[in-house]
């Protein structure tokens, strides 16, 4: 069920969207985390911050010469190192490690952070692109430390694909958020009095994403200790160093607040685009102005099936004539004449990157249409306000029906006994005369390692007719997943010596059923 290509697809509602409710993405947590830019602790700490920083290490062991290293979260393996100090950096690796998605790798997901922080403290937006492959083994060292001479600074940036003009922009975009931490720095920085909390001393006096780390710099009222240093010592003053390497020509042209958020954009693109070079990332991801997600044809209750989804429009409007339409199984048109629906709910979706976009009211429409167990159905359409929207030309496809995942009869359990949790999984197969089933099951995704989401278990579905009875022509597997958190499945039916296959199922959907 995913137009255009199944990576775009989940990418698009994790960066549009974010978390909303029923959306089966656990990794827009840390998105929720953001909190709109506002400082998460009293000490002033910034998960903003974290998400720049941690992109931009995780960055900095690309080597333009031989093409390797990059944005490849390779960061994950390379935390214990003294260029990657501070305990924040590990909150955003765990921030985001459960997420089952076998399509989108953890950079991608790095990367995104990187658009979603600096969208959420008033930046600008960042274009994004996905299609970022994750390290199996720890890059080079490469990450600049502030003892280091400019020399060092402007060689190494010239490694990661930066000239010099450009290092001042990038330290002076990163640096308009977050600080120096005392347990870090504790040169710089000292213990503070907030129990409990690291004492974090700001680079500029503002949270949000602006120019105002240029301007204090510039008029001399900076609070930057990478730039004042303590008592005289400029051992670790690297911003002054970086900052003033041109003679300032660099902050002078960023302290115009539109320079300054055009270079940041257009940087942080950059930062972010920095791959290893056997990668190709997609073309940029818009927001589709038709946007179809959870998708599941199954079985109902009333010897009918149920078509269950949700489209989103890009902004909202009074009194829209809204219909979803669909053609029978072995046709393309719709044999009894009454082959349309119309939206159950409707809800609308505020996030900030919509909003900078223009878009601050895009609306989510659900359907739960009820579909002829008979005719059933190969692909639908929508009507909005009397045009056709068809996935430009073809229509939204359901490529079979023999094997679907039965999201309502499914459920979260926890065994009285061993008090294990986990879920019952149950699929509806077509009952059918002429051919038989050999076998239905699943395969499970997790995110098991540092490097990803891996195959985890195959387990077999079996026949279940004493607890689900079969109805609409269908007769209902069943097993038990235990010991597990939310995670994705594929599921698959072999009938008559054919595989079936219904793909990318999320656990997390049971809990919105
Ligand atoms: C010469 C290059 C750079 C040096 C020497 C440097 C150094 C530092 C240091 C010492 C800290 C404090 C860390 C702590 O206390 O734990 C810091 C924080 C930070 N850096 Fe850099 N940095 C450089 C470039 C960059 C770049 C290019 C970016 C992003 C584009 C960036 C983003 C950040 C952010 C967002 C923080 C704040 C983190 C927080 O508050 O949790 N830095 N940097």
């Amino acid at each position: 069920y995913h137009w255009p290509s199944p990576l775009i697809d989940q990418l698009e509602g994790l960066l549009y969207e974010g978390k909303q409710e029923g959306l089966p993405d656990r990794a827009v947590d840390f998105v929720a985390q953001l909190n709109g830019c506002q400082p998460v602790e009293d000490n002033g700490e910034s998960i903003a911050a974290d998400w720049i920083r941690f992109a931009y290490h995780d960055m900095a062991t690309h080597n333009i010469d031989d093409g390797t290293g990059g944005l490849d979260a390779s960061i994950q393996l390379e935390l214990d190192r003294d260029e990657n100090v501070g305990g924040d950096l590990d909150r955003a690796k765990f921030d985001f490690i459960d997420f089952p998605n076998k399509y989108i790798s953890y950079s991608d997901i790095i990367a995104m952070g990187v658009v979603l922080a600096t969208v959420e403290c008033g930046g600008p937006v960042v274009p994004y692109r996905g299609g970022r492959v994750d390290a199996e083994v720890a890059g080079p060292f490469g990450v600049p430390t502030p003892d280091q001479s400019i020399e060092d600074f402007i060689e190494t940036f010239r490694k990661q694909g930066f000239n010099q003009q450009e290092m001042i922009g990038l330290v002076a975009c990163g640096h308009t958020v977050g600080g120096v931490h005392n347990p870090d720095f504790p040169t710089l920085v000292p213990p503070g009095n907030i129990s409990f909390e690291d004492n974090i001393v700001m680079f500029d006096s503002t949270p949000e994403f602006d120019n105002v780390i240029v301007t204090q710099y510039l008029d001399g009222t900076t609070g930057d200790l990478l730039v004042t240093g303590v008592d005289g010592n400029d051992t670790l003053s690297s911003d002054l160093r970086v900052f003033s390497s041109d003679g300032n020509i660099t902050m002078h042209a960023l302290a115009s607040p539109q320079n300054f958020s055009a270079t940041c954009g257009s940087l942080f693109e950059r930062m972010i685009n920095t791959v290893p070079n056997n990668v190709t990332l997609t073309d940029l991801i818009t927001p589709l102005p038709v946007k179809v997600a959870g998708v599941q044809l199954a079985p109902g209750y009333e010897g009918n099936l149920v078509l269950n989804l949700t489209m989103r429009l890009l902004d909202n409007k009074p009194n829209r004539q809204i219909s979803l339409h669909w053609a029978d199984r072995n046709s393309t048109t719709c044999s009894s004449g009454a082959c349309s629906s119309t939206p159950t709910n409707s809800t609308v979706v505020t996030t900030p990157l919509l909003t900078a976009l223009g878009h601050p009211r895009a609306v989510k429409y659900t359907f739960s249409a009820p579909i002829s167990a008979t005719t059933s159905i190969s692909s639908f359409w929508f009507e909005i306000d009397g045009e056709v929207q068809n996935n430009g030309g073809t229509g939204y496809i359901i490529e079979q029906d023999e094997v679907l995942w039965s999201r309502d009869r499914s459920a979260s359990i926890l065994d009285p006994v061993t008090f294990e949790s986990g879920f019952l999984i149950v699929a509806a197969v077509r009952s059918s005369s002429s051919s038989s089933t050999e076998r239905v099951w699943i395969n499970t995704y997790q995110r098991t390692t540092a490097t990803g989401v891996h195959l985890t278990s195959t387990l077999n579905l079996t026949l279940d007719n004493a607890s689900f009875p079969s109805t609409a022509g269908y007769d209902f597997y069943s097993a038990k997943l235990l010991l597990v958190a939310d995670l994705t499945f594929d599921l698959f039916a072999e009938i008559g010596g054919k595989v079936y296959e219904e793909e990318l199922r999320d656990t997390h959907w049971i809990d919105f059923a």
